[in-house]
């Protein structure tokens, strides 16, 4: 098994130190209402953008994980003032600057806060932080962000490996100006570049080359530097991105919920034949993982999607014998890869290769794990086939990602016995995942 970097745990981290579960479905196909804990993408943009801003900022409905504890434990570290009352959080912000002007920042083991925090840095006009990151996001790539922030005039060095986290960022302003992003590899590079884009001291247009995988996710971050003040401009296929000069101001917000926690249960409502409805997202929102839905549909799911509730109603059995690209919701890639097993005909998961970057090799580990339940699966570069199989039980290892141990979970609708080791790694997004399922009408036994 893998290790867990229990470093990346946080206080708002559920089932530490517990070795793995083991799960039983409910007697019957599972059926639920029930709203989901709120998103990691809206939550670490409101954080980061709320430190920035002038004036306080109340955030209400975030999500309480280890990615957006580590967000606001780096405001914290950074002297910011930062009050947690139930899921709102109060934030004063510094207005470009950051009160505490040397210190080390953990990022933990999230890619948002990893990406979008050191351009947040480079942008004030004093300080020199480390930015230290979880042994895996130590491994992800960053180089394309640095490289984005010395085109536009700041400093930033690597501590260690060239190419790796733990950097060193110095306050030093950004000029502004131009600049070319690499979008293939992850979206999060153009995100932090923008989020932090109006405190360089002239106009930022940011170009993005090789075509942007999850492009959702840049709307996201324009969407809400719009919420907090900011003038952006981009065309619809965002190949050029303007950002005019100015301040954030503090805001009320309520954060949206998390699409990506809510996929999981409208899989099990399409794996078991059963009904979900989860009352707190629908098509108003702008992440892409609510997309989920419609590949549930194609699989023979009736799918009803209003605002800001969503049903999804399964059918006798899924239906397979498809090939779909993931790129625009490629979070997704570990849940269809499971879905795929107790379908009626493969199904072949293309475009998708910077998942391997991800919280683990989603794509390898996929291809492992399922093999480990005796299923039949073919790897590529960019993706993976999985053929439906009876999956036997065994421990399976989630490679300390979270959303694998989600998706595979899924899989103990056909393996009762099923266990999942560190069951404590779903704290990145979703502490309470466990509790969830039990709620279900799961047997969730702590081992
Ligand atoms: O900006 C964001 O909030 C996210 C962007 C995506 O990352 P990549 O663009 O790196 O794939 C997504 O996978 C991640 O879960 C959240
Ligand atoms: C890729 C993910 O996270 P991160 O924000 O760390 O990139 C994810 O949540 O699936």
């Amino acid at each position: 098994m893998s290790e867990a970097d229990l470093e990346a745990r946080s206080p708002w981290s559920a089932y530490t130190g517990v070795a793995a579960v083991r799960l039983a479905p409910p007697a019957g196909p599972v059926r639920a209402e029930l709203a989901v804990p709120g998103s990691k993408s809206v939550t670490n943009r409101a954080i980061v953008l709320a430190g920035l801003a002038e004036g306080v900022s109340e955030l209400s409905g975030i999500l309480k994980s280890d990615d957006a504890w580590w967000a606001l434990a780096a405001l914290r570290t950074l002297g910011l003032e930062v009050e947690v009352a139930g899921e709102t959080a109060r934030i004063r912000g510094g207005g470009g600057r950051w009160p505490v002007r040397e210190a080390e920042v953990y990022v933990g083991a999230a890619g948002t806060l990893g990406r979008f925090l050191p351009p947040a840095l480079a942008v004030a006009p004093e300080g020199r932080w480390r930015v230290r990151a979880s042994r895996r996001m130590s491994q992800r790539p960053i180089a394309p962000l640095v490289d984005a922030l010395r085109a536009l005039g700041g400093q930033v060095d690597y501590a260690g490996e060239e190419g790796r986290f733990p950097l060193v960022v110095h306050g030093s302003g950004l000029a502004g100006g131009e600049v070319t992003i690499p979008g293939h590899v992850s979206s999060q590079f153009t995100s932090g570049v923008l989020l932090a884009a109006p405190y360089a001291r002239g106009p930022v247009t940011v170009r993005v080359a090789g075509g942007m995988v999850q492009p959702a996710y840049v709307q996201i971050t324009l969407a809400m530097m719009r919420a907090f003040g900011a003038e952006a401009e981009a065309d619809a296929g965002l190949s050029a991105i303007h950002v005019r000069p100015g301040r954030y101001r503090g805001q009320a917000l309520e954060l949206e919920a998390d699409a990506s926690s809510a996929a999981y249960f409208f899989a099990l409502a399409a794996a078991s034949g059963g009904e979900v409805t989860v009352t707190n997202i629908g098509s108003a929102t702008l992440q892409p993982d609510l997309g989920f839905v419609y590949v549930l549909e194609r699989m023979g799911a009736r799918v009803e999607v209003a605002p800001t509730r969503t049903t999804v109603c399964g059918p006798q059995k899924l239906r397979g014998g498809f090939e779909v690209s993931l790129k625009a919701m490629s979070d997704q890639t570990p849940t269809l890869a499971a879905l795929a097993v107790l379908a009626d005909a493969p199904v072949t998961i293309t475009e998708v290769a910077h998942v391997r970057h991800h919280e683990s090799d989603r794509i390898a580990v996929m291809a492992r794990e399922l093999g480990r339940l005796g299923l039949r699966t073919e790897e590529r570069e960019d993706g993976l086939t999985v053929w439906p199989g009876r999956p036997r039980p065994a421990r399976l290892d989630p490679h300390d990602d979270h959303r694998i141990a989600m998706a595979l979970s899924l899989l103990a609708l056909a393996a009762p016995g099923l266990e999942i080791a560190n069951p404590g790694t779903t704290s990145k997004t979703f502490p309470r995942y466990w509790d969830y399922l039990e709620r279900l009408g799961f047997h969730v036994e702590a081992l």
